[in-house]
C-alpha cells in the first residue's frame, strides 16, 4: 500500500496544537521529531527504557502524518494549510511548510526487524523468530526470540551484559526472579541454561503478553515461566505473589533510578547467597547505584562490568 507523508516544519510549542487539529480532521498516526529530552517521569510511563542522548534543543520539530495515496485528493491538504493560517493568530506556528514524499508502508511497528539478524553470546545463538535454524546452530543453544512491543531482543548492551553473567552464574536447578522481564529473553536464557523455573515482573502489559510468547517459542512451559504486571518495589501483593526467600538469581536490567530503590527491596525475596544481577545502569550512575546497594546491609557487590558506556553490577545476599 503506498502512502503519501507529509512532514510539516514548525516549532515544539505549536506541536501540540497541530495534533489536535489534525486529529480534528481525522488524520491518525501522527509522529512527532524534536529535540525535546525526556524526563524520567515520562520515560516511565511511556515504557522507554533508555532515554537517547539528542542534541541540544533548538525549539523546531517536525510534525508528520500519512495519507492512503488513493483517497488523497488534496482536499484534506487545503483544510491542513487553512488550519495552520488560523493556528498561526494565536501560537508561533514557525515556518508551516508542508514536504511531501511516498512510502511503500508506515509499518513503524516492524520496520526495525530488517535491521536485526541472529548473533552469538558466547555460546548461545539468539535468532528473531522469522529467522530459520541453521546448520551452525546445531549442538549450541538456540534462543528465538521476537521482542514484540516489549524490550528485550538481546542485542542492546545492557542485556547482553546480564546473558553473559546468566551464563557464568546458573549452574543448574535455580529459581530465578527476572525484574522487568520485557520480551522474557532473560529468563528464557536462564530456563535454557538449567534454571528450574523463573518469576517475571513488569509495568508493560505488552511484556507479558510477549514473555508468553517467546516461552512457548523456546517450549518453556506456563509453569516453568510466570509472569506478572506490577511493580515489585511498592506493591505488597506483587511482593507477595513473588514470594520470599526463594531466589537464587534475581535479574534486574532497568534504569539506576529503579534499581536503586529495587536494591534495598530485593533482599526479602532471595536465598542467602543468591546473585543480584543488574544492568541498564549508564556510567555517569554508576556510583550512584554502587552507593545505593551499599545501603543495604544484606548486599555485597561481588562485580561491576562494562560495556560501552553501560554498567553491570553483582551484589549477593550475605
Ligand atoms: C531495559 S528493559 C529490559 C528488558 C529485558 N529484561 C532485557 O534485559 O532485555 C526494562 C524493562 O523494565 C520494565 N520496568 C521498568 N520499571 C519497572 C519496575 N519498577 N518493575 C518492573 N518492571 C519495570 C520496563 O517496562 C521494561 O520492560
Amino acid at each position: 500500500m503506498k502512502w503519501n507523508k507529509y512532514s510539516i516544519q514548525t516549532t515544539t510549542e505549536a506541536v501540540d496544537f497541530i495534533s489536535s487539529m489534525l486529529g480534528e480532521l481525522g488524520i491518525e498516526g501522527i509522529e512527532i521529531e524534536d529535540n525535546v529530552q525526556l524526563t524520567q517521569e515520562e520515560a516511565k510511563t511511556m515504557f522507554v527504557d533508555f532515554i537517547p542522548d539528542l542534541p541540544p534543543d533548538d525549539g523546531s520539530a517536525k510534525v508528520n502524518f500519512y495519507i492512503d495515496s488513493d483517497e488523497d485528493d488534496n482536499t484534506i491538504m487545503d483544510k491542513v494549510k487553512d488550519g495552520l493560517e488560523e493556528l498561526r493568530l494565536f501560537c508561533n506556528v514557525g515556518a508551516g511548510t508542508i514536504s511531501e514524499s511516498q512510502t511503500e508502508d508506515k509499518d513503524w511497528i516492524n520496520n526495525w526487524k530488517q535491521y536485526w539478524h541472529t548473533f552469538t553470546i558466547g555460546d548461545l545463538y539468539i535468532k528473531p523468530t522469522w529467522e530459520p535454524l541453521t546448520e551452525e546452530m546445531k549442538g549450541h543453544a538456540v534462543l528465538s526470540i521476537d521482542p514484540g512491543t516489549a524490550f528485550g531482543t538481546g542485542s542492546h548492551e545492557t542485556t547482553r551484559m546480564v546473558i553473559r553473567q546468566l551464563q557464568k552464574y546458573i549452574k543448574g536447578g535455580e529459581e530465578v526472579l527476572d525484574v522487568g522481564c520485557g520480551s522474557g529473553i532473560l529468563s528464557v536464557v536462564a530456563l535454557k541454561y538449567g534454571a528450574k523455573h523463573a518469576f517475571g515482573t513488569d509495568l508493560d502489559p505488552n511484556a507479558i503478553i510477549a514473555s508468553h510468547e517467546n516461552a512457548e517459542q523456546n517450549d518453556i512451559s506456563a509453569a516453568q515461566l510466570e509472569v506478572i504486571e506490577g511493580n515489585i518495589i511498592d506493591d505488597k501483593a506483587v511482593q507477595d505473589k513473588c514470594g520470599y526467600e526463594c531466589y537464587d538469581i534475581v535479574c534486574a536490567n532497568i534504569l539506576a533510578d529503579v534499581l536503586e530503590p529495587l536494591s534495598a527491596e530485593i533482599t526479602q525475596h532471595m536465598k542467602h547467597g543468591a546473585y543480584f544481577i543488574t544492568s541498564g545502569i549508564i556510567n555517569t550512575k554508576e556510583q550512584e547505584v554502587v552507593d545505593a546497594f551499599k545501603k543495604n546491609p544484606e548486599l555485597e557487590i561481588v562485580e561491576v562490568n562494562h560495556d560501552g558506556e553501560w554498567v553491570n553490577v553483582t551484589a549477593r545476599r550475605r
